[in-house]
C-alpha cells in the first residue's frame, strides 16, 4: 500500500489544517489530496492544497485546503478531514464512500486542484495522478498567493489573473497609484528592511519589488540563502520574544518588518536611540489601517460601517484606543483566522488582525460598488475624488482572501508615505501594555475548555477562579489560558502595567494551569 497510516496515530484538522512533524504527515498528504478532489466535485470549483509549516520549525510541516473563494475550508469539511485522517488503512475506502454519500457528490464530474509546489514532493501528488483530471502546479508560492489564485480562478478572472505575475502586477499597480499621493519622499523614507524568515516570502517579495519602480527600496535579510526556516527569525519569533531577529543589521530608527515562513503574517519594529526595541504588531497595524480608512470614508462622504476584529491576544491598549478614541466597532473572536474572517464579513469594511500579524481587510460587495461608483463620478469636488481614488486603490492593493505579508506591507508602506508618518509616529498612536506569552505542557490539553471568545476557562474546576484571584493582585491586568490548536501546549497570556508584573502574572497563572490542569514535568520556573 502507498502512504500507509501509522496504526493508532490520531491527528486533528486544527486552527490551520494538519500541523506536526513532517515524518508523520505522509498519509495525511495523500488523504488530503483525495479530500481536495471530493471538495472540488462538491463545489464544482477549483480547490487549493497548501503544504507549509508556516511559522513552525523546519522539521514540522502542515497541509490545509483552500475553498473556492480563497477562504479557509468550511467547518463541516474540517470534520471530514479529521475523520479521513484518522481512519485505519483498511477502512479508508469506506470512509471516502461515506463522505461521497453524505455530500451527494457526483464522481463523474471533473476535479480541479491548484497546488503549491511543495505538494509535489509529497504524497498528495501521487493521489492527484489517479483522482484528478485537472491539476495545476504553481511552483513554490506563498500561502496567500495560492489563496489569491484560487479566488481568481473561481471568480473567472474578476478578482485578477490566476498567476503569480497577475498577483504581482495587480498589487504593484495599486501601490504605485497610492504612492503618487505621497509628496517628496527621500530615499531614506522609501527604505524598508525585511526579514524573510528564510521562507518563501523573500524570493516572492523580490518578484514584486521588480514592479515597484524604486518607490519602495527593500533590503531583504534571512532570505533563505543560509539559515534555517523560522529559526531565531520571522514574525512569530519577533512577536513572542519581543526582540529583533538574528541576521538583521539594523540601526536606530530603521523601519523593519518580519514575515513568517509562508508569508501570511507580518510585524513591524524598530530600535530607538537608547537601543530599546519597539514592536508594531497586528494590533498596531489594524489601528493604522482602520484610521486611514475611516478618514478616507469621511473625506469621500461615504457612509459605510467599519469594524475591527481582534482576538483575546489583542493588547488591551489597542482595544481601548479603537473603541474610546477612534470610536470604531471592535469585535473579539476565538483564535484562528477563519473566526476573524467570518466576523469581518458582517460589516461593510471589516479590518481583522491577530496580534501576531495575520490579517487583512474585507470589503462587502456594497462597499466595493459604492467606492467604484464614486471613483468614476465626475461631478464631485477634488477632495472627495481624491479620497474615492485612494479607497479604490486601497481595495486593489489588499488581498481579501487571507492575511498576506506582502500585500499588508505594501498597504502599510503606502499609508505611512501618504500620511508622511514615521514608524515612531505610528508607534506613538498608543502605548502597548507590557505583556507575556508562556506555554505549559499538560497531559491532555483538552481538559481546558473556554468561553467568551476564549477569555474565560470553564474547566477544569477552579482554574478561572484562580486566574481571577491572581489578576486582582496587579494593576491594569488581564490574563487568560487556552489550549493551542497547532501545538501540544496550553498557552498563557498576561498583560499588566509593567513588564515585571506581566511576567510575574504569566508565571503565576502558568503554575495554576500546571497544578489544576494536569501539568507534565517540573513546575514552571519564574522568568526572573
Ligand atoms: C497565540 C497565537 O499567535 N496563536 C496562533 C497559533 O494558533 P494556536 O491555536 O494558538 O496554536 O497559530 C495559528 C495558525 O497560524 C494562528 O492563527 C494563531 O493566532
Ligand atoms: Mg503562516
Amino acid at each position: 500500500i502507498l502512504h500507509p497510516k501509522p496504526a493508532g496515530l490520531v491527528l486533528q484538522y486544527g486552527t490551520a489544517g494538519f500541523r506536526t512533524n513532517a515524518k508523520q504527515l505522509d498519509h495525511i498528504m495523500f488523504r488530503m489530496g483525495l479530500l481536495a478532489t471530493l471538495r472540488s466535485r462538491k463545489t464544482k470549483a477549483t480547490i487549493g492544497v497548501m503544504v507549509t509549516a508556516s511559522h513552525n520549525p523546519e522539521e514540522d510541516n502542515g497541509v490545509k485546503l483552500i475553498d473556492p473563494m480563497g477562504e479557509m475550508l468550511t467547518a463541516t469539511w474540517e470534520d471530514f478531514a479529521t475523520q479521513l485522517a484518522n481512519t485505519e488503512q483498511k477502512e479508508l475506502l469506506a470512509a471516502l464512500k461515506d463522505i461521497i454519500n453524505k455530500e451527494a457528490i457526483n464522481m463523474k464530474l471533473e476535479a480541479e486542484v491548484f497546488e503549491d509546489d511543495n505538494v509535489g514532493v509529497f504524497a498528495a501528488s501521487n493521489c492527484f495522478c489517479c483522482c484528478c483530471s485537472v491539476l495545476s502546479d504553481y511552483g513554490l508560492v506563498t500561502t496567500p498567493q495560492l489563496h489569491y489564485m484560487v479566488c481568481c480562478q473561481n471568480s473567472h478572472g474578476q478578482y485578477g489573473e490566476a498567476t503569480v505575475e497577475g498577483y504581482c502586477s495587480k498589487l504593484s499597480q495599486a501601490f504605485l497609484a497610492l504612492s503618487k499621493n505621497a509628496s517628496n519622499r527621500t530615499d531614506d523614507q522609501k527604505h524598508l528592511f525585511v526579514d524573510g524568515a528564510n521562507g518563501i516570502g523573500a524570493p516572492k517579495l523580490r518578484e514584486v519589488e521588480s514592479h515597484l519602480k524604486k518607490q519602495l527600496q527593500i533590503s531583504i535579510f534571512n532570505d533563505g540563502s543560509r539559515g534555517k526556516l523560522n529559526h531565531q527569525c520571522g514574525a512569530d519569533f519577533v512577536k513572542v520574544q519581543q526582540k529583533p531577529p538574528t541576521g538583521v543589521e539594523i540601526s536606530p530608527g530603521d523601519r523593519c518588518c518580519s514575515f513568517d515562513g509562508d508569508a501570511d503574517r507580518i510585524v513591524y519594529y524598530y530600535t530607538d536611540s537608547r537601543g530599546f526595541f519597539h514592536l508594531l504588531d497586528g494590533d498596531k497595524i489594524a489601528t493604522l489601517i482602520s484610521t486611514f480608512l475611516k478618514e478616507l470614508l469621511v473625506q469621500a462622504g461615504l457612509d459605510l460601517k467599519i469594524a475591527v476584529v481582534q482576538t483575546a491576544y489583542a493588547n488591551g491598549s489597542s482595544t481601548r484606543y479603537l473603541e474610546d478614541t477612534m470610536k470604531v466597532i471592535v469585535r473579539c473572536t476565538k483564535t484562528g483566522v477563519k473566526h476573524l474572517h467570518h466576523a469581518a464579513q458582517e460589516f461593510d469594511i471589516g479590518v481583522y488582525f491577530e496580534a501576531n500579524g495575520h490579517g487583512t481587510v474585507l470589503f462587502s460587495k456594497t462597499a466595493e460598488e459604492k467606492v467604484q461608483l464614486l471613483a468614476k463620478s465626475t461631478n464631485i469636488n477634488d477632495e472627495r475624488k481624491r479620497a474615492a481614488l485612494l479607497l479604490q486603490n486601497t481595495v486593489n492593493v489588499i488581498n481579501q482572501t487571507v492575511g498576506d505579508a506582502i500585500s499588508d506591507m505594501l498597504l502599510i508602506e503606502a499609508i505611512l508615505a501618504i500620511k508622511g508618518m514615521t514608524v515612531q509616529q505610528w508607534d506613538a498612536i498608543y502605548s502597548d501594555l507590557p505583556n507575556r506569552q508562556l506555554k505549559v505542557t499538560v497531559s491532555d490539553r483538552r481538559v481546558i475548555e473556554t468561553t467568551d471568545a476564549e477569555r474565560r476557562a470553564v474547566s477544569p474546576a477552579g482554574l478561572q477562579e484562580a486566574i481571577d484571584g491572581l489578576v486582582k493582585k496587579y494593576k491594569q491586568a488581564r490574563s487568560f489560558v487556552r489550549p493551542s490548536g497547532t501545538e501540544d501546549v496550553v498557552r498563557v497570556y498576561a498583560e499588566a502595567d509593567s513588564q515585571e508584573s506581566a511576567d510575574a502574572l504569566a508565571h503565576e497563572v502558568s503554575l495554576a494551569v500546571h497544578r489544576l490542569a494536569g501539568g507534565v514535568g517540573a513546575e514552571p520556573k519564574p522568568l526572573h
